[in-house]
């Protein structure tokens, strides 16, 4: 094309997801935060208190697989309740031309195993398995939390600033 636009995530985009788990629906609210080292301060913003992280990496490009690295350990160092999704993007690409994948995916599979992170490979432009891993988060979301109401002594103290609750995206 002559012209070509890209537009660039600036500070997050969000999106409420409506799902059903069992007998259960759950509201995910979905914070797009931009992947850029420039936003890297207002991702904070976005993601502090986050039960779930999908931490994506385009499946043809190694470099942002070790970027995507960066997050998981900023996750894993400020975020202690959120479980991480590993999930590598455009996997349509592969279909056509597997030579193009630029990271093992046996590596990746380690690593994920690792930080005890479930792996997908999606595709925005075909949807391959992005259901999928939505209704894997809202899964987790409800059997952890009701593993954790189990654990807990006597309920949430929501007047807790820094109860994992009180800043809760995702809610039934
Ligand atoms: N073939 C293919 N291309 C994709 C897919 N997803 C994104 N792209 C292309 O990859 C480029 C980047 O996509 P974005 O969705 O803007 O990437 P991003 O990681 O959200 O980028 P930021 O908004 O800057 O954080 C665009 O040219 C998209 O058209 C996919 O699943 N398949």
């Amino acid at each position: 094309p002559l012209l070509s636009l890209r537009l660039q995530t600036i500070g997050a985009a969000f999106v409420a997801k409506v799902m059903t788990v069992g007998d259960q629906t759950v509201t995910l609210g979905i914070w797009d935060t931009a992947g850029s080292e420039r936003y890297e301060a207002m991702s904070r913003i976005y993601y502090r208190g986050a039960r779930a992280a999908v931490v994506c990496y385009d499946l043809t490009d190694g470099g942002s697989f070790q970027r995507a690295k960066f997050w998981v350990n900023e996750l894993q160092n400020c975020e202690e309740g959120c479980r991480i999704y590993l999930c590598g993007t455009k996997s349509d690409l592969l279909e056509e031309d597997r030579r193009k994948r630029g990271v093992d995916f046996h590596d990746v599979q380690d690593y994920a195993d690792e930080i005890k992170a479930d792996l997908f490979e999606t595709s925005s432009k075909t949807g391959q398995s992005v259901d999928e891993l939505f209704q894997k988060v809202a899964e987790d979301y409800v059997n952890f939390s009701a593993f954790q109401v189990m654990t807990e002594d006597k309920g949430v103290n929501l007047s807790q600033r820094n109860s994992p609750y009180f800043y809760s995206c995702c809610h039934h």
